[in-house]
């Protein structure tokens, strides 16, 4: 069974959490190690449910904080191979690649070498969970807030996801919408007895292709939405006529769209067609201006910026809890075949939030 030594430094340990392969829905060995190395830990209480662990302090302070990240990641890449990890140095800075590097194992190493101050500053609350790069309806702090919701409690929120090591406010929101087009069914030989459904898609995914996606600012922050096709399928056999064909396509909106705004806008670009909405999570404003995220971008002092992908700020955003992203690794290398992370990211991350519990 793989394991962790938290005793490691937070790069060594980064690494050993990317070894132990995580795609969603594969957890298990993952959430074993973390139970593992923070059940002994007698300053935490720990509680597993499915493939989250849950660790928390209980001495009473004033503040109440939530350390979340997700133990998922996006599927590996056979070629080049993204795992395991390597290490490496490249024009002299020592860099970290594989697969959960930036999206967000150097985060998750953060929350574990926090867990391990005995006495911090606030009672801190910290979430590995499951199943966050999939459809909501997986998401680990989901089935959370469902089955104890007293869990997610706190007075403030980081989320340990990339952000290049400054604080990224907000995020958009993300949607997913099927849209079918129809045809009629025949043999290959004599088209002219049917209708090519495939061959109608071309106007959806021209339509796509010639929207201009905007960039809307909220709060001072400019979100780049972005409408693009993701999928595609249609036709049983070689030599039939397809009757239907299905593009998907996802619309990340800016946060002050709710879903049925998104939708409607959707609606704006493919007049007319069928949508069938398959899965959204709506965004969260920045909420840079509530007192305790100021008080955690003054304390770190570092830049703040938009935060372009979904991540569970909303959740805490839409209980009334002020949240931030915050964590190694530059987001723009998320889900890449070539993720890597400069350690230097991981060590400053660290300081900054054992500084800040300290
Ligand atoms: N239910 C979702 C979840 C997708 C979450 C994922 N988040 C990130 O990659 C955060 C890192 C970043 O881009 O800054 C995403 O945005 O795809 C879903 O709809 O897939």
């Amino acid at each position: 069974m793989p394991s962790l030594d938290l005793t490691a430094d937070v790069v060594t340990l980064t690494q050993q959490l990317c070894d132990i392969e995580s795609v969603s829905h594969d957890e298990a060995a993952i959430a074993d190690a973390i139970e593992t190395a923070l059940t002994p830990l007698r300053h935490l209480e720990v509680i597993r449910r499915g493939n989250t662990v849950i660790a928390r302090t209980d001495l009473d302070r004033d503040e109440r904080v939530v350390l979340a990240g997700h133990i998922d990641t996006v599927p590996l890449t056979s070629d080049p191979a993204n795992l395991p990890t390597r290490r490496e140095s490249v024009g002299g800075v020592d860099v970290l690649w594989g697969r959960g590097t930036v999206d967000m194992k150097g985060g998750v190493a953060v929350q574990l070498k926090a867990a391990l101050v005995e006495e911090p500053s606030r009672d801190v609350t910290f979430l590995f969970y499951e199943a966050e790069e999939v459809d909501a309806v997986y998401n680990g702090l989901q089935l959370l807030a469902e089955s104890d919701p007293q869990l997610l409690a706190a007075d403030f929120a980081v989320l340990l996801e990339p952000t290049n090591a400054m604080v990224e406010g907000g995020c958009k929101g993300t949607m997913r919408v099927e849209v079918v087009t129809k045809g009629i069914a025949a043999h290959s030989a004599r088209p002219w007895n049917g209708h090519n459904a495939i061959h109608d898609a071309h106007e959806v995914l021209a339509a796509l292709a010639a929207h201009e996606e905007q960039t809307v600012t909220v709060d001072g922050l400019d979100y780049h939405e972005a409408l693009q096709a993701v999928g595609i399928s249609g036709g049983i056999a070689g030599n039939v006529i397809p009757d239907s064909c299905s593009v998907l396509v996802n619309y990340r909106f800016s946060p002050d769209k709710d879903a049925e705004a998104a939708l409607a806008y959707v609606q704006t670009v493919l007049p007319g067609r069928e949508l069938h909405l398959r899965d959204v999570a709506e965004g969260a404003r920045p909420g840079l201006d509530l007192p305790a995220a100021q008080a955690f971008v003054a304390a770190l002092d570092v830049p703040v910026g938009p935060k372009e992908g979904w991540t569970d700020v909303a959740r805490f955003s839409a209980l009334g809890i002020p949240a931030v992203n915050f964590g190694p690794g530059d987001p723009n290398l998320a889900h890449h075949d070539e993720e890597r992370c400069p350690v230097e990211q991981i060590t400053t991350a660290e300081a900054a939030v054992l500084r800040w519990l300290a």
